[in-house]
């Protein structure tokens, strides 16, 4: 699903490289934390697998499609097939949590009556049924984390990354936040986290990527398989469309 081949990436020519020779596969429907300490490059992995950024030198491909060769006018595509929530929720403050959703449909051009039916699915989900009318500053932190996440699984992406989502959240409100992203990725989705928070991850039974000045130094699948089995698979068990609309 998405593979890093030996990818460094320097912000300029001068500086040390933000990802160092990274090499990573992850499958489809994998759940993995990304961790390391301010500035160690989860950022930087994240953005490069929305083509925000390129490899100095390297390979990205995201759903079989290499992205250092990937034209700009695809670039769409790729991002329809992919959500992103941040950890400053980055809500539209005069819209209500409904209509923060409904947005990311109705720029898609998707139709009123699935617009209709999708947006309150979605709100179940995540657990803010009732809440559809409220205004984003009527919620607590972790509600509004709720509505960005709702906002970035709406289009139903095959892949959703998280960068810092619990970096403003309490402990407890954090935890609620990952069974939320858990059971998101029960339902297909491949869900990257990136945090500094090892209380969250050590709740979680998950596999651990740890970046450490833009190397990786730790690849650990937690019961059930190891990273010799996953390079064993052939290629194309990497591979499918990320956005069912794709190329067009
Ligand atoms: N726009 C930029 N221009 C120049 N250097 C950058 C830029 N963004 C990040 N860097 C550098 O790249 C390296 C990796 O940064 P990155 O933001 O990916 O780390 P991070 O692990 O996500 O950190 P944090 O947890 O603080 O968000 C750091 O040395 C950082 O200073």
């Amino acid at each position: 699903m998405i593979r890093f081949d030996a990818v460094t990436m320097r912000y300029d020519k001068q500086s040390e490289p933000a990802l160092d020779d990274v090499t990573l596969d992850i499958e489809r429907g994998e759940f993995v934390f990304v961790v390391g300490a301010s500035g160690s490059g989860k950022s930087t992995l994240m953005r490069m697998m929305i083509h925000e950024k390129v490899p100095s030198s390297g390979q990205v491909l995201v759903a079989g499609r290499d992205l250092g060769v990937l034209p700009d006018r695809k670039v769409p595509a790729l991002r329809r097939g992919i959500g992103v929530v941040f950890q400053d929720f980055r809500l539209l403050e005069n819209k209500t949590v409904y209509q923060n959703v409904a947005f990311v449909l109705q720029v898609l051009g998707r139709r009123r009556h699935q617009i209709k039916q999708t947006v309150p699915e979605t709100l179940d989900l995540v657990g803010l049924d009732g809440k559809a009318g409220r205004m984003p500053h009527e919620l607590s932190g972790g509600e509004q984390q709720r509505v960005a996440i709702a906002r970035a699984v709406v289009k139903k992406p095959a892949i959703l990354l998280a960068d810092e989502p619990t970096g403003n959240l309490d402990p407890e409100t954090s935890v609620g936040i990952v069974k939320l992203l858990e059971r998101i990725n029960k339902t297909g989705t491949t869900v990257l986290v990136a945090t500094h928070d090892h209380g969250i991850v050590d709740q979680f039974q998950k596999r651990v990527v740890e970046l450490e000045s833009g190397r990786v130094v730790r690849d650990e699948a937690i019961g059930g398989y190891g990273t010799d089995v996953r390079s064993a698979l052939p290629p194309e068990a990497h591979e499918g469309a990320v956005d069912p609309e794709g190329d067009r």
